[in-house]
């Protein structure tokens, strides 16, 4: 079988992207996609999004981790499949697709998407850390010296950890750098290992650091290991709405991949 793919990546978080608005692609071929983001014997990528058709809505949008599972929403994925949706023409500035946690609205201009992401009503908040969900479950934990921290080592002992288990969470680890800006580095569910970049995780320690007081902006930067992010966000009297995750998403190869089962 022959696929033809798009590379994307948004702050270094990178994707395999399927026009599969025919629907060709095998949905439940896990191994298939797994292959495809393999960084030897496949394309390599984070993950993967097919673009699906919608009835209703622009596109659709279905989303796996690089272990060949379909997961929940990504929110650098989401926003490099508006790039890769506004190069195939399928809108020009505003678009609204259809994604595992509902509908998401979204502008592109000159390279930077701009996302809307689910609104989140809980913030769950510990002593060591907080637990939320913005499309995707997240662990924000505040640390020193972030950039000598063990996070594949430390990120996956949370992740496999109580409560977590087997479903597991991301894991998102913080440091404040000042002027309400934080530096982030993540440990991804389903990659298994730290990725330059996650969006639904930024997103999630932008909301959590608001909650936790360590800031008073709603629009807030964050510097991950592949470039910068921003997050912004309406506080309400029972949660976040108006959620944005705004950064550049970029289109680097096309290619076709053959592939024997
Ligand atoms: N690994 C995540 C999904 C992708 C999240 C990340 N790539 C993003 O940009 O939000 C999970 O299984 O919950």
């Amino acid at each position: 079988m022959e696929i033809t793919f798009y590379k994307y990546q948004g702050t270094g978080n990178d994707f395999v992207v399927i026009d599969n608005r025919d629907l060709s692609f095998p949905r439940e071929n896990t191994k298939l996609v797994n292959f495809l983001c393999d960084r030897r014997f496949g394309i390599g990528a984070d993950g993967l999004m097919l673009l699906n058709p919608s009835d209703t809505y622009d596109f659709t949008m279905v989303y796996y981790n690089s272990d060949g599972t379909e997961s929940s929403m990504c929110g650098n994925g989401g926003r490099c499949l508006v790039a890769f949706a506004h190069k195939l023409e399928i809108f020009k500035n505003e678009t609204t697709f259809d994604a595992v946690d509902g509908l998401h609205y979204a502008s592109y201009q000159d390279g930077i998407t701009n996302l809307q992401m689910i609104d989140v009503d809980t913030v769950e908040v510990y002593k060591t850390h907080c637990f939320l969900n913005t499309g995707s479950p997240h662990h924000v934990q505040l640390v020193e010296n972030i950039g000598n921290y063990n996070v594949k080592n430390n990120g996956s002992e949370i992740r496999y950890g109580a409560p977590y288990f087997k479903e597991g969470t991301n894991v998102n680890f913080v440091e404040s750098i000042g002027e309400g800006a934080f530096r982030v580095r993540t440990y991804e569910r389903g990659v298994e290992d730290e990725t330059l970049a996650c969006g639904t995780g930024v997103t999630a320690v932008a909301i959590a650091m608001f909650e936790q007081k360590q800031t008073t902006n709603t629009k807030i930067p964050l510097k991950v290991e592949g470039g910068e992010l921003e997050v912004s966000f309406t506080p309400t009297k029972n949660g976040y709405k108006d959620v944005f995750l705004k950064g550049p998403a970029t289109f680097v190869f096309k290619g076709t991949i053959n592939y024997n089962e």
